[in-house]
């Protein structure tokens, strides 16, 4: 069995070794002819799957290692009785760490020694927003979500969610949607001239959802006025094509890796192992768990004088800080015009290792019961 997959997918080799020969492909622009002869096809984001790149070949299974599948026809997959799975959820908490990490960063900048004091408007209120929701609200935040599907799928819950223009009045909104052009909720250029002009510069607006669910030219009409917002954005329109001149006028500018976390990325690639073994009849022998590495990081201690907020910060910092992701954009963008596409990509393929708050124990020496329960909510493991 020949097993074509995405060079970027990690432990090809640990999972999928025994089932097939691999060969290992550069996922942008992935042409039909590299597919032709394969049986199952494991791809990222970077990779158009349809009828052109499909048609004719041997493939039966399509696996994606990402929780998203706008790069996907999945509706033709299916038309063909071709087998399909992606990874819904397996990089949910990296994102939502990514989130934290950049309101710790914004509450930083706006000085605030409680960064709960912060509302804040979830925009897609699936695993990422719910993962993220439940962390906030644990940490205290007021937390609105706005979720027009889910409001309609769940009429009892219906009390839960608010619209999109009272999510958009919090301290901050993230947007964690699916890119969708068609359907009753589309969200393609969702954020755009009209969203934008309602949000002030005491607001934090933040994309690691997908980057044409904001309309970037309106967003730079928008930063170049007054009283523009903070804007962070992981996503981009046209990736990796995206625009140095929004990436200028941005906040934080990150090339779309708030899921990129080596737990996040090993779960991608765990569940869609799983989806081929069910798919082949083979039996599950495997676990990412079990290919995880020691953490760089494994320890922190905190005495009974840490004072709380600043604790929890810092330990997350420890683990994440977006703003290394944040230089290493700028820095790739100041590339002539022809290799800044290159560049984008490379920062992907070669990201450093990231490791989620679970791999790092936290010791807390005569602390409270809340702080520890707000470091348990974020992920981390305690001694105390
Ligand atoms: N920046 C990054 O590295 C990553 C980005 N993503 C993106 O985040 C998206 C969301 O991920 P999950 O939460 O796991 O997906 P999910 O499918 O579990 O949840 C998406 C939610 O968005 C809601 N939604 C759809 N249209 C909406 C609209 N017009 N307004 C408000 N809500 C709407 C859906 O009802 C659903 O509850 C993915 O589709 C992917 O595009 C996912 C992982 C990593
Ligand atoms: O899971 C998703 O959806 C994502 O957005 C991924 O984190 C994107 O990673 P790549 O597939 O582009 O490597």
């Amino acid at each position: 069995m020949l097993i074509v997959a995405d060079e970027n997918i990690p432990l090809l080799d640990s999972f999928f070794g025994d089932i097939g020969e691999i060969r290992r492909v550069t996922g942008r622009g992935l042409t039909r002819s590299e597919v032709e002869d394969a049986d199952v096809l494991l791809v990222r984001s970077v990779s158009r799957v349809n009828r052109e790149l499909l048609e004719g070949t041997r493939v039966r299974f399509v696996g994606t290692a990402t929780i998203g599948t706008d790069h996907v026809d999945v509706e033709w997959l299916k038309a063909q009785g071709i087998g399909f799975s992606a990874a819904p959820g397996c990089n949910a908490g990296s994102v939502a760490e990514y989130v934290l990490a950049v309101i710790s960063l914004f509450a930083d900048q706006r000085d605030l020694s409680d960064w709960s004091t912060l509302s804040v408007g979830i925009v897609g209120a699936g695993n990422v927003g719910s993962e993220l929701a439940r962390m906030l609200e644990r940490l205290d935040f007021d937390v609105k979500l706005c979720d027009p599907p889910r409001q309609l799928a769940e009429p009892e819950n219906a009390d839960n969610f608010v619209d999109l223009s009272e999510a958009m009045s919090c301290d901050v909104v993230t947007f964690h949607t699916p890119l969708t052009r068609t359907g009753e909720h589309p969200t393609f250029h969702m954020v755009s001239d009209q969203q934008l002009a309602g949000l002030n510069a005491g607001q934090l607006l933040i994309n690691a959802g997908r980057g044409e669910v904001v309309d970037g030219t309106a967003l730079k009409r928008r930063l170049e006025q007054p009283n523009a917002p903070v804007v962070a954005l992981d996503v981009w329109e046209s990736e990796p094509a995206i625009d140095p001149d929004l990436v200028d006028k941005v906040w934080l500018a990150t090339p779309h890796i708030a899921g990129y976390s080596l737990e996040g990325k090993m779960q991608g690639t765990e569940m869609v192992y799983k989806a081929l073994c069910r798919f082949l009849g083979l039996p599950v022998r495997k676990k990412a768990g079990q290919f995880l590495p020691e953490p760089a990081l494994s320890k922190m201690s905190f005495t009974r004088n840490a004072i709380e907020d600043e604790a929890l910060r810092l330990a997350l910092g420890a683990c994440y800080d977006p703003r290394k992701d944040d230089l290493r954009l700028r820095r790739a963008m100041k590339e002539s015009e022809d290799k800044r596409a290159e560049a984008f990509d490379r920062l992907r393929r070669d990201y450093p290792v990231r490791r989620e708050c679970s791999s790092l124990k936290i010791q807390l020496k005569g602390s409270s019961k809340s702080l520890q329960d707000r470091f348990r909510a974020m992920g981390f493991k305690l001694k105390i």
